[in-house]
């Protein structure tokens, strides 16, 4: 935890953290069709937690919600140190994808300068912007990138950028939507140890969409397995990775052998 965010409060019904995010029966409807349906989450402060679940399970959908990009039925509440309840958090989100064109000029130090400073981007900025980019981006050890062109990242450097950006400033949760493609393994690893890295450092709440479980097993506190528009399971992940739906959901022989107190192999990883 950061030296800055000691907890004062603990949350009444879970008594884990400083902070905590309750979603109570949220429904999604899109385009006529459920997505979500009685969805009911406590997302416990100081954690990370994974949701994992088959392709269109909703996982993007249910990050959406939380962020306010989509609409919802039934309620998400945040209980802080301040008022104890409170409508609006401070969120990070790197979304699954960005759409960016590979011909823009605009730089990672544009990115920056636009959430640090009042001043319109194309106006020069003090050395201090500078630096506290810099220092952002070394955070997500991507200092290097700082003056690089949007259009010319990798997909692992784009995510790079997008955590050292949502961190701007430190959020009280942070939604991270995995990226399921132009991302290799080492860089999916190095994104991992980042987030648990975050995870440390910050009294932050952290909630990870994964299609990767090795990681999830690795790394997460608390997984949510979501399927047929709900909640299927939720707890630690020898507990999640042991429920017969799980089990059957990912069919992996190593899920049953990590319930039984094997796990992945950590070399593998
Ligand atoms: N705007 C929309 N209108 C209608 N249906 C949508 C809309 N957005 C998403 N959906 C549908 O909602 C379902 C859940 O999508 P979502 O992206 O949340 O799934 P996911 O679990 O994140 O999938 P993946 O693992 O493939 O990323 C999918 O069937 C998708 O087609």
């Amino acid at each position: 935890m950061g030296p800055g965010r000691q907890p004062k409060v603990r949350c009444a019904t879970c008594g884990t953290g400083l902070c905590c995010t309750k979603v109570q029966d949220l429904d999604v409807v899109l385009g006529g069709t459920t997505i979500l349906e009685n969805v009911n989450l406590h997302i416990h402060c100081g954690e990370l937690t994974a949701i994992i679940g088959a392709n269109g399970a909703g996982k993007s959908t249910l990050l959406k919600a939380l962020v306010g990009e989509v609409q919802h039925g039934g309620s998400i509440s945040y209980l802080d140190e301040k008022d104890l309840h409170t409508n609006k958090p401070l969120m990070g989100y790197v979304p699954q994808k960005l759409e960016i064109d590979g011909t823009s000029p605009t730089s990672v130090y544009d990115l920056f300068a636009a959430a640090l400073s009042n001043r319109p981007v194309w106006l020069s900025h003090s050395p201090k912007v500078r630096e506290e980019a810099r220092k952002g981006l070394a955070g997500v050890r991507g200092e290097h990138l700082l003056d690089r062109r949007l259009g010319a990242l990798s997909g692992g450097e784009v995510q790079r950028v997008l955590l050292a950006l949502a961190l701007q400033p430190v959020p009280d949760l942070l939604l991270l939507d995995e990226p399921v493609s132009g991302i290799d393994q080492e860089g999916l690893k190095m994104f991992y140890a980042m987030v648990s890295a975050i995870r440390e450092e910050y009294d932050l709440s952290i909630i990870l969409v994964s299609h990767d479980l090795d990681m999830v097993a690795r790394y997460a506190d608390r997984v949510v397995f979501l399927e047929n528009r709900t909640v299927q399971a939720v707890g630690p992940p020898q507990e999640v990775f042991g429920n017969p739906a799980v089990v059957e959901r990912f069919g992996m022989g190593w899920v049953r052998d990590f319930a039984a107190g094997g796990g992945p192999d950590a070399d593998a990883l």
